[in-house]
C-alpha cells in the first residue's frame, strides 16, 4: 500500500520510527512531514497528507503532531477525508471497520513508539465492514457537501 505520512516539529523521531516500521511491513511510505525540530505549524502537514489521500496519490495517511488533534482537524477540512485521533488500538481498528477512516493520527507527546506501532498495525489490518455503516458515512459527506 502507498501511505502518506506527515508530522510537525514535535514528532520527527516518532515519524521516522513509524516510517521505518511501515516500510518493514512492505508499504511504500511518502514523507510529507518536517524532518526538522524547528517549531512549525501542523496545518501545513495535515493538508499535504490529506490532499495526497483525497487525490488518490496515496491509499492512506498517517499524521502525527503533539497530540494528534490539530493535525487531524486540519486534515478533516479536505473533502473526502475521514481522519481520527487514536491513542489506543481498539478505536483505531473500529475507526476503520465502522467509519472507514482514511487517515489515522496520534500524538507523539501522548503515546510511545511501541504503542503507536500497535495502533497503526491494528488500523491497517482492519477492514471496512460497509453495510449499515455506509449510510452514516454518506450522511457525514452530505454535511460536507452543504458547504
Ligand atoms: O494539536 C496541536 C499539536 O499538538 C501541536 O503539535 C502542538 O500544539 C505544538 O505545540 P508547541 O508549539 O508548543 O510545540
Amino acid at each position: 500500500m502507498k501511505i502518506a505520512i506527515g508530522n510537525d516539529h514535535t514528532a520527527v523521531e516518532m515519524k521516522q520510527a513509524i516510517q521505518q516500521y511501515l516500510t518493514e511491513l512492505g508499504h511504500e511510505v511518502v514523507n510529507y512531514g518536517t524532518d526538522s525540530s524547528e517549531r512549525c505549524d501542523y496545518p501545513v502537514y495535515g493538508e499535504k497528507v490529506a490532499l495526497a489521500v483525497a487525490s488518490g496519490e496515496a491509499d492512506l495517511g498517517v499524521l502525527i503532531c503533539g497530540t494528534g488533534v490539530g493535525i487531524s482537524l486540519a486534515a478533516n477540512k479536505v473533502k473526502g477525508i475521514r481522519a481520527c485521533v487514536c491513542s489506543e488500538p481498539y478505536s483505531a481498528r473500529l475507526s476503520r471497520e465502522h467509519n472507514n477512516t482514511n487517515i489515522i493520527a496520534f500524538g507523539a507527546r501522548v503515546v510511545g513508539v511501541e504503542l503507536a506501532k500497535m495502533i497503526v498495525s491494528e488500523w491497517l489490518n482492519a477492514v471496512y465492514e460497509g453495510g449499515r455503516h455506509q449510510k452514516r458515512i454518506d450522511m457525514i459527506h452530505a454535511i460536507e457537501a452543504k458547504r
